[in-house]
């Protein structure tokens, strides 16, 4: 499983958590401007918006699971069992892989509102990278410095959610997760009024009360409406720091301890890496689950130009900062 979402305060960020049990051999991958991106049933792009994000690369393609691009325009894949389809071909559309959608669209885009003019035109098409490497089953949040939506391929065509909260997990669909928010109106960060009924004698007995109610599972409903309430709550000062350690607080509110998600017997899922983009500055901070500092990868310091792939492997060990 694995949590996005958007969070506005110094600048503009982007945060996703990346749950699992294995790993791709994913590092954190620039792909600058003149990167020939090859798709397989459209024209190549050859020139595109340079974007920072993490990926497996593969026969020099880089397969990215989320990644913004130097406009600040930021896309995140997350695991949507059983409800994601890819249908085959189709003749009057563009037949994009699933795969390929992350490049597609951070390649040509600057916005939101501009995606919107493409994603009409898309068929997420069901074609494999390789035998070894088929399609999973994906859903993406897909967000700029000012809007947040939501891409679903159902069997019943390609949705195109408006996204007010700025969050994506997992299941269900994402209509249902926005309404079952609904059922959590009474969540505050103040302590709450008694209204249980008449001549009871309620105390005020602790701190958090407001908060009682929230959900502590790793479901994804569940950290649906975390995320979202700690984010709608989230207080920092205004700046880069601040704002940077308020995401990966509110990250990491969600994170999956290992030991807690078993999906085989004795193998645990768990939140392998959380990132931060900030998307003004083409920036991405990193944690992994073995390295709670926060790392730091600038675009810009890579050769936007060129047409190399820019590779940073994950940093995945602990470093004390010894006091003594
Ligand atoms: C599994 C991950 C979601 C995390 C999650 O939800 N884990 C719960 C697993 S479980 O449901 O509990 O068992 C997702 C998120 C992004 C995905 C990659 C996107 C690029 C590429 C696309 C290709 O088409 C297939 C291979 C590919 C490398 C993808 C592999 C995998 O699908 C990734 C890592």
């Amino acid at each position: 499983m694995c949590t996005a979402l958007t969070f506005n305060a110094h600048d503009h960020y982007f945060g996703r958590n990346l749950d699992l049990e294995v790993s791709y051999g994913q590092q954190v991958v620039v792909t600058p401007r003149n990167y020939n991106f090859k798709f397989r049933k459209v024209a190549d792009l050859s020139n595109h918006y340079a974007m920072i994000g993490v990926a497996a690369v593969i026969d020099n393609y880089p397969l990215y699971f989320d990644a913004t691009n130097e406009k600040g325009l930021s896309m995140a894949g997350l695991n949507y069992p059983d409800n994601a389809f890819y249908p085959d071909m189709a003749a009057d559309k563009d037949n994009i892989t699933p795969f390929e959608f992350i490049p597609w669209i951070l390649g040509q885009c600057d916005s939101v509102a501009s995606a919107r003019q493409l994603l009409p035109k898309i068929n997420l098409v069901n074609i494999n990278f390789s035998d070894q490497l088929p399609l999973s089953p994906l859903h993406w949040l897909l967000a700029d410095q000012h809007e947040a939506v939501v891409i679903e391929s159902d069997r019943d065509g390609l949705h195109v959610y408006d996204n007010p909260v700025g969050v994506l997990t997992n299941n269900p669909t994402f209509d249902k997760q926005l309404f079952n928010l609904n059922n959590y109106r009474d969540l505050s960060s103040a302590n709450p009024q008694d209204t249980f009924g008449k001549g009871m004698p309620l105390t005020d007995y602790s701190r958090g009360l407001g908060t009682r109610n929230l959900p502590g599972g790793l479901d994804s409903e569940s950290r649906f409406v975390r995320a979202a309430f700690n984010k709608a709550n989230a207080v920092c000062a205004d700046n880069e720091e601040a704002s940077i350690t308020q995401l990966f607080h509110i990250m990491h509110s969600v994170e999956q301890q290992n030991g807690l998600d078993e999906v085989a017997p004795g193998k645990f899922e768990f939140t392998i890496y959380t990132v931060g983009y900030n998307q003004d500055q083409g920036l991405l901070y990193y944690t992994t689950y073995h390295n709670n500092q926060i790392n730091l990868v600038d675009m810009n310091k890579c050769d936007l130009e060129s047409t190399d792939l820019c590779a940073y492997p994950f940093i995945d060990s602990q470093a004390f900062n010894k006091v003594n």
